[in-house]
């Protein structure tokens, strides 16, 4: 470090003693930050570079608890360190595209994607490793994407699958993750200059794939949570040149964000000032670097989306009956579109859902829930994925007594005096899991490997 940035080094390092800034990034899909940022019991600050993002100092977090609060359980809120709210800000996905997420757990830029898609459109969210891929699949059922394909994939087998497909991708590589090292020291203990040159390695066959997987006119955002220029400025260059058609674009250099350094590439391309650089020293976040990049070139023809999937197969029309009855009950209005059924379990899949056959599938669009022998029983997800608004039947905890919150969150049936099924359980108005009430009593739904254990 002391090569590369001379006597602001020592700034650097000082950086490090420093407190770490705590991010919540706003889900958009369930509410906005100025009514987050009122209804949280403590204070927070907006986070420049990213509309949705707040932040607030390490102390405050660890006496809030944010990460335990039921705003954060009903999906309101991604707790997400502020540099790493940048790169997908960069990728403009808008409803409606096809949108790429090609190294997406735990899920932090999935879910900021998924926001600004609005439920339109298709998202694929695919990791490479089957354990974190589940975790994956967690955040985006509890954000409730809807248009949320979960895969668990390599680069090189997506883009056999998928080329020339996608309108915008983001490869948010796995990295030696030296920005990381105040957030999580133990990072520190994996670096090695050979584990650089590793990822590196890893970065280009990575962003090869991403490359095919991109159509004509497509953007690319590339980051990663480093400094060294091999897996920044260089991986850039060598991508550039290995695919002449690619354009960098400029990114914003505001609020002490700042540009790439074309010196600590090979040739000095001055382009690569189009890069972005978040130092911690200069921000209120880690360390990241992000790229972004257009596709003048022509694409290979893209693989066109299957309604139907050979993965499963859609529901007879006594099972949709089953689920329409369902939905007659406890739903406000009906959920349309391409159902599949995997197993007993019934899924509605994102529009332009490609066919499904053959890939690693860990979540094919919204999880509506099971079909029992002459019922359905509704999905986590469902709830998580619908306003208030469009339940026939809520049961507000904060109405219900200060121990209601915790009671529902640990799995416990809670007191009524109704007959009238399925309802929403919602806290403040949002949505937190299933209830199911019969006969003065509400049988909990929430699932049981998210239910709160042990004291408070
Ligand atoms: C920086 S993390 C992604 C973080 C995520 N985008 C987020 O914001 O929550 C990089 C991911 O790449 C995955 N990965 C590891 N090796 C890979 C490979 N060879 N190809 C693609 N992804 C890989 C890791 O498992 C890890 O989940």
């Amino acid at each position: 470090m002391e090569t590369l940035l001379g006597p602001e080094a020592a700034a650097l390092f000082a950086s490090y003693e420093e407190p770490k800034a705590v991010g919540l990034r706003t889900n958009p899909l369930k509410t906005d930050p100025e009514t987050l940022a009122r209804a949280l019991p403590f204070e927070t600050t907006p986070v420049p570079w990213c509309e949705t993002g707040l932040s607030c100092d390490a102390e405050t977090a660890a006496a809030a608890a944010p990460g335990k609060h039921p705003y954060h359980a009903a999906g309101l809120y991604y707790m997400q360190e502020p540099s790493a709210m940048y790169p997908a800000a960069q990728l403009g996905a808008e409803p409606g595209e096809r949108v790429l997420d090609l190294c997406a757990a735990p899920g932090g830029k999935t879910t900021h994607l998924g926001g600004a898609m609005a439920g339109r459109g298709l998202l694929v969210a695919n990791e490479y490793e089957a354990k974190r891929a589940k975790a994956l699949s967690e955040n985006v059922e509890r954000l409730g994407l809807t248009n949320c394909l979960v895969l668990n994939e390599t680069p090189e087998r997506l883009a056999a699958r998928l080329p020339g497909f996608f309108d915008r991708i983001l490869v948010d590589a796995p990295c030696s993750g030296e920005g990381m090292f105040r957030k999580d020291p133990e990072a520190a203990s994996y670096w090695s200059e050979a584990h650089v040159a590793a990822c590196a390695r890893t970065q280009g066959a990575v962003l090869d794939a991403a490359f095919a997987m991109l159509k004509e006119g497509g953007t690319l955002v590339y980051s990663t949570c480093t400094f060294s220029p091999e897996e920044n400025e260089r991986a850039i260059e060598a991508l550039l040149s290995r695919f002449p058609d690619l354009e960098p674009l400029p990114l914003p250099h505001a609020f002490g964000v700042s540009a790439g350094v074309p010196a600590w590439s090979a040739t000095g391309d001055e382009r690569l000032a189009r890069t972005a650089r978040l130092w911690p020293h200069r921000v209120r976040g880690e360390g990241h670097f992000a790229a972004k990049l257009v596709k003048r070139g022509e694409a290979p023809p893209a693989a066109a989306p299957a309604k139907k999937s050979a993965a499963g197969s859609g529901p007879s029309r006594q099972q949709l009956a089953l689920y329409r009855a369902f939905e007659a009950q406890a739903l406000a209005g009906t959920i349309d579109g391409d159902f599949l059924l995997l197993g007993a379990q019934l899924y509605r899949l994102p529009d332009e859902c490609p066919a499904l056959a053959g890939l690693r599938v860990v979540r094919p669009g919204l999880h509506l829930g099971e079909l029992k022998k002459d019922r359905f029983e509704p999905n986590h997800a469902l709830a998580l994925a619908l306003p208030a608004e469009r339940f026939r039947h809520r049961y507000e905890l904060r109405d219900a007594g200060e121990r209601a919150v915790d009671a529902y969150l640990r799995g416990e049936t809670l007191p009524s005096d109704g007959d009238r099924g399925w309802l929403a359980v919602t806290y403040d108005g949002y949505p937190l899991g299933w209830g199911k009430e019969s006969k003065g009593t509400i049988k909990n739904f929430y699932p049981k490997g998210l239910r709160r254990i042990g004291a408070l």
